[in-house]
């Protein structure tokens, strides 16, 4: 429940490297065997010494780290409450409208169709409210109780949403929302 957002971030990025490198191995395989005529073999200079057999039971198997149900929405909800504590005090129309969206996007596009279902429910009864950071965070709160809810999690107190979920720490602002804010004032 309390993985350090940091550490998923590691978690996920190391899920995608494992991802790359078993498509990339399978990639090399194809061309080693198939060759430029389609079935006589040739050799990739570069993996001429490597131990890599293109028979290898190892590598029709599956990644050995996919990414389940939980990763996702661990890593998703991550990414969202992060947002929410650096989405502004005072949004500019163009964030509203592009937060909004964004969630909207998501329960279309989310990877996990039973859960993006169910969002779009959630969504339904629950319009986005992004008047504020105070109003992005708390309504965002309320609908992943809304999840957690459904699927038997703890209820979390949504009092407690911003000492949960800080700002992500970058050093000289270098993370604040784009056009947020400048030195000549708020940009609309
Ligand atoms: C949009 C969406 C829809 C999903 N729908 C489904 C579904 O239909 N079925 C399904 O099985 N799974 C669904 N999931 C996944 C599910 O919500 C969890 O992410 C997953 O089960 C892992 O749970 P967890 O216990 O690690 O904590 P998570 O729910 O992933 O929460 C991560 C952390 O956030 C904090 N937290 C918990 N609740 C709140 C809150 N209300 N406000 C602020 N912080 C909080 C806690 O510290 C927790 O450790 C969905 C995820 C997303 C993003």
């Amino acid at each position: 429940m309390s993985e350090n957002p940091v550490q998923a971030l590691f978690h996920h990025f190391e899920q995608v490297t494992n991802f790359v490198q078993h498509h990339v191995s399978n990639f090399i395989i194809h061309i080693q065997l198939s060759g430029p005529s389609g079935n006589a073999s040739f050799e990739v200079p570069f993996l001429k010494a490597t131990s890599v057999q293109p028979r290898d039971p190892v590598l029709k198997a599956k990644s050995s780290t996919p990414v389940t149900k939980e990763d996702l929405g661990r890593s998703t909800w991550t990414f969202l409450h992060t947002l929410a504590a650096q989405y502004p005090d005072n949004p500019t129309r163009q964030q509203k409208k592009d937060v909004k969206e964004l969630v909207q996007i998501l329960s279309r596009m989310y990877p996990c169709k039973e859960c993006a279902d169910h969002f779009k429910e959630v969504l339904r009864s629950n319009p986005v409210q992004a008047g504020s950071h105070a109003e992005f965070s708390q309504w965002l709160c309320h609908v992943h109780n809304v999840v957690n809810r459904s699927i038997g999690k703890p209820i979390f107190p949504c009092e407690r949403v911003d000492a949960r979920w800080g700002k992500l720490d970058c050093e000289q602002n270098a993370c604040e929302i784009i056009g947020s804010t400048s030195i000549f004032g708020k940009i609309w």
